[in-house]
């Protein structure tokens, strides 16, 4: 008999990766998933799933330098597995590169990912008008493969999953969940009134060109070229503010040209589709615990949003953070129990 119940609110991959750990490590909590969209509806569907990130301005880097190395020991496996096509997860190899140096030479996640180097003078002559690269080997997580994946795990964990939105947290504690965990991405801006929320509207096209196999990204992430497992996704547009779901045609074909300019033979490739995703920023991401006042009872919040640009880079990292959080709310409520 399951003695506490915890629910996760929010299907993308935060919330997905967040339920999937609680269920696993506390067999004896009852989690429900609830979300109002589902794959292949999500902003985490749209994202390219390379694990690549810029870090937050206030949160210790040595934490930051932790939920990208848990991320990635977590897919590396996968990728490597029986299990890599089924879940999405592949391995990436490619160049990052720069007009102008950049002040980090050498990124905060490069002793994570493989093989990390300076590139050659010899590699950087088919980029002219760059200066500086990077050579690298990541993982790329595609999330309407990973997705599906990862709600079989969460169910053959016990997880149960819920479709519906969530208005007020107040619905949650009515029905009685011990422990709220909040994974609601760009939702929590009204979910729970977090004013510091806002969408950076990205758009991608995918194209048809099995002869890339080189992931090419340029200096801030303005224009990029990921292969993956069935198409080449290329990008990108990073538009603050603005709440537009609708494909933008002057957008597409702004990123062809620059994407064109990176990789010539983009020119003659098949355009299979164009996506947009709001990407749920904020200056920080929001991982902590608080205690909110739901009707009469003061109920245990975890929340795990706003991971803006490198929500699926940061997914497990900040899914265990989230677990050790939870852990901790049902320690304090049950101090006896064996948590
Ligand atoms: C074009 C583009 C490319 C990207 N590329 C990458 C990349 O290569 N690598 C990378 O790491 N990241 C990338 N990202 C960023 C990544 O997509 C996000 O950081 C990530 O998807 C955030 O995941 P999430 O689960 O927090 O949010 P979402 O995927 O938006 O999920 C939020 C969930 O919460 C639910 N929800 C919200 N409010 C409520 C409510 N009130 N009631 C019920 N349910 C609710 C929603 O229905 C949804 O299920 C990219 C983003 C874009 C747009
Ligand atoms: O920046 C990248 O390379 C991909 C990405 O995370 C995004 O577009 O948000």
């Amino acid at each position: 008999m399951k003695s506490m119940t915890v629910v996760v609110v929010g299907g993308g991959v935060v919330g997905f990766s967040t339920a999937v750990c609680i269920a696993e490590a506390l067999p004896y909590c009852s989690v429900t998933l609830i979300a109002d969209r589902f794959t292949p509806d999500t902003t985490s569907d749209v994202a390219a799933g390379i694990l690549i990130c810029s870090p937050f301005p206030d949160i210790p880097l040595e934490q930051q330098q932790r939920w990208f190395k848990e991320t990635i020991d977590h897919l590396l496996p996968i990728a490597q597995s029986e299990q890599a096509s089924e879940a999405g997860v592949l391995l990436s190899s490619g160049w990052q590169i720069h007009k102008e140096l950049p002040a980090d030479k050498v990124p905060f996640w490069s002793a994570f990912v493989l093989g990390f180097r300076i590139m050659t003078d010899r590699e950087l002559k088919r980029f002219p008008d760059h200066k500086f690269g990077q050579a690298f080997t990541t993982v790329k997580c595609e999330c309407s493969n990973y997705l599906p994946w990862m709600e079989k795990r969460f169910r053959k964990a016990g997880g149960q999953v819920v479709k519906q939105k969530v208005n007020d947290l107040q619905e949650l504690s009515s029905q009685g969940y011990d422990v709220i965990v909040n994974c609601s991405g760009l939702g929590a801006k009204s979910l729970v009134g977090d004013s510091q929320v806002y969408p950076v509207r990205g758009q991608v096209l995918k194209v048809q060109a099995p002869w890339l196999q080189h992931f090419i990204r340029d200096g801030e992430g303005q224009s990029y070229i990921y292969p993956g497992m069935h198409s080449v996704t290329v990008g990108g547009t990073r538009q603050v503010d603005d709440w537009r779901l609708e494909v933008d045609p002057e957008d597409s074909q702004d990123i062809l040209e620059r994407c064109s300019s990176l990789e010539p033979s983009l020119s003659r490739a098949r355009v299979l589709g164009v996506s947009v995703g709001l990407r749920p920023s904020r200056k920080n991401v929001r991982v902590e615990r608080e205690m909110v006042l739901l009707g009469s009872r003061q109920v245990p919040v975890v929340h795990n949003y706003g991971h803006g640009g490198w929500g699926v880079t940061l997914s497990w990292g900040t899914a265990l953070e989230a677990l050790g959080l939870v852990r901790k709310c049902l320690h304090e409520m049950r101090p006896r129990a064996r948590l």
